[in-house]
Parts: structure tokens; sequence; C-alpha cells
């Protein structure tokens, strides 16, 4: 790891509040920002700047330009068109995968050599996009994947039986989209095994799980529909991913990484999988053993992720 520089593409709602969350928890020491809106990054760079003061650290933010990336030690893209309401995250994918070809091949240009991480939609096609372009190894290009999904799913599971969320150990995988579903042979809230919780709590049981499976799958478009956009989530999200990284933590998170057959499931395709990151970005994927039911879901859910790759031209 060369330095302790990230460098966002895309200063929107999602880029910015990524920024505004690396800020508040002092993660790294150097911000660039680049939009092909100059002034809208410059002035968010401003924005940031003054709240330096406040910061738990030392750190220098600017709005730069692609030469910047070349010493980074990561990028994040955060370009790139989001949902209107009633759209699909796939629903984007023409828009933006055009967006994503030319953003990474402006940071490569710069001589750029370490980790990308992709939170564009649809993020694992994308995050495809991004690593077919770049050339780089697949443990150096991810995607933020059903990291979101996963937090919202311990939020919802924590409503239910009033246990810290961070005590609560359960995955969403697959795609970060309609297909996703929870591994919940493999949840656990602190050592216990969630089947055994619902067996010995009355305030959640087994029909409550359906219902907070599609309180997670749906809960991009109910937010979209309130407010048009979802960004604090997804923000703080990529922040504990960059720890994750930094830090060489070998964390496991759900992010969107190469399946190259550690599952049985299409190859050669970026899908949302528990993984172990470090400061060589995706260690390894982690392999769990899954129910049957969970194995045809995690196909489909990959099929469709390749059928979505197939119709591209890359
Ligand atoms: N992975 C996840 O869990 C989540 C992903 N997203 C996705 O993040 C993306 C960004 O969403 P928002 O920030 O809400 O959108 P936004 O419209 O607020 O921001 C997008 C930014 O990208 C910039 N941009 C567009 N083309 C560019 C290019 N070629 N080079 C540099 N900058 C460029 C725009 O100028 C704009 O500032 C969307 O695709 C959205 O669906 C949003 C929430 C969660
Ligand atoms: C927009 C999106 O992908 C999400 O909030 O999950």
């Amino acid at each position: 790891m060369k330095n302790n520089r990230v460098v966002i593409v895309g200063t929107g709602f999602v880029g910015m509040s990524y920024a505004y969350a690396l800020l508040n928890q002092g993660v790294v020491e150097e911000l660039v920002l680049i939009d092909l809106n100059k002034e809208k990054a410059e002035g968010e760079a401003m924005d940031l700047n003054h709240g330096l003061a406040f910061a738990p650290r030392k750190m220098s933010i600017k709005a730069g330009d692609y030469s910047d990336c070349k010493d980074a030690s990561l990028v994040v893209i955060t370009a790139g068109v989001n949902q209107k309401p009633g759209e699909t995250r796939i629903d984007l994918l023409n828009r933006n995968a055009k967006i994503i070809q030319t953003v990474t091949s402006n940071i490569m240009k710069s001589g750029f050599d370490g980790i990308i991480l992709v939170a564009s939609n649809p993020v694992d096609i994308l995050t495809y996009v991004a690593w077919k372009e770049s050339k780089l190894p697949s443990s150096r290009v991810l995607g933020s994947g059903t990291s979101l999904d996963t937090a919202r799913l311990r939020y919802e599971i924590s409503k239910y039986i009033h246990i810290d969320s961070r005590n609560i150990h359960a995955y969403i995988m697959g795609e970060h989209g309609d297909s996703e579903f929870v591994c919940w042979s493999k949840a656990y809230v602190g050592a216990k095994p969630m089947l055994d919780v619902i067996e010995s709590m009355e305030e959640i049981n087994f029909e409550d799980l359906d219902h907070i499976y599609q309180s997670v799958r749906d809960a991009a478009q109910e937010i979209i529909q309130k407010k048009n956009a979802t960004y604090y989530g997804i923000g703080m999200a990529l922040v504990r991913i960059t720890q994750a990284i930094f830090n060489n933590e070998n964390r496991i998170m759900p992010i969107s990484a190469y399946n190259d057959g550690v599952y049985d499931i299409d190859k050669d395709l970026y899908i949302g999988l528990p993984a172990v990151l470090n400061r060589d970005g995706v260690h390894h994927v982690v392999n769990l053993k899954l129910s049957e039911d969970e194995q045809i879901k995690l196909q489909k859910s990959a099929k469709l992720l390749k059928d979505s790759l197939n119709q591209m031209n890359l």
C-alpha cells in the first residue's frame, strides 16, 4: 500500500456521503475528489475542508483530476446515474457501463496500480466492467456488493430481537438487486444459530424471516420513492470496506467479488459473496456450505448477472 490516499470519482450523493463519513471517522490522510462537473467537486472539497477544524485527524482534501490517481492506494467509483422511482438497478446498465469504462480507462492512464472499489449500479456488472477495462488482478477490483443489504438485514433482525445489529452475523448474498437472498442457514446471533434463536424467542418466528427479507430487498425502492436516492448507508459501508483495506484487517465482508469457482455457479462474473479483505484487496472468497435452497438461489442470481454480461460487448 503506497500511501493513505483515496480518490473518489463521482461527487454526487453517494460519493459525498462516503467522503463525509471518511472525514468524520478520520480514516485517510488524503482525499481527492473528481467529477465531470469540476465546479461541483471544487465546491464539495471547500465545504469538507471547512469541517477539518472539527475532524478527528489532519487530512488533505482537494478537487483533482485523473493524474491524482497515479499514487493513490484506493480509487472509489461512485459516478453515474441513480434509479428513478420504479426503475431497477439493472435498468441503469446501458447508461452507466459507458461511464464506468471511460472512468476506469482514465484512472489506468494515470499509471494507477492500487485497488478499485465500485459502488455505481448495477454494481456487480459494473465491477466486472471496471475489472475488464483496468486489466488489474481480480483481487484488486471489488464492488460494494451486498454490504449495504447485509447492514439492512442486521438492522431488521435487530429490531425484532432487540440485540445490537453488530452482534448479528448474517449475510445477504448474490446480486445487489432483486435476486439477492438471505443465507439463513449460516445466520448467527452472537454464537447462537438463528434457527435456535427463533425456537427460543417469542419476539421472532419463521414467518417473520420472509418479511425481513422483503424489507431488505425492497428497501432501496422504498427510500427512492420517499427521498429520490439512497446514500448514507452506502457511504458508511464504503468506509468500512476502506478501513478493512487500509488497516489490513483480514475482515470478512459480503462484497462483490470475482467468482473463480469457489462457488458452484457461473464463472467469470462478479457477485455478492463473503470475502476476506485486507491491504491486497480481496484476499479470498469465503466458501460457505449453503443449503440446497440457498445454492439454487445463488445459481439463479449468478445466471441473471451472467445473462446481462453476455448481452454486453466486453
Ligand atoms: N452499491 C450500492 O449499494 C449503491 C449504489 N448507488 C449507485 O451509486 C451511483 C451514484 O448515485 P448518486 O450519487 O445518488 O448519483 P448522483 O447523480 O448524485 O451523482 C453521480 C455523480 O457522478 C458524476 N458523473 C457522471 N458521469 C461521470 C463521469 N463520466 N466522470 C466523472 N463523474 C461523473 C455526476 O456528475 C454526479 O456528480 C448510482 O449508480 C447509484 O445507483 C446508490 C446507492 C447504493
Ligand atoms: C440504490 C441502491 O442500490 C441501494 O440503496 O441499495
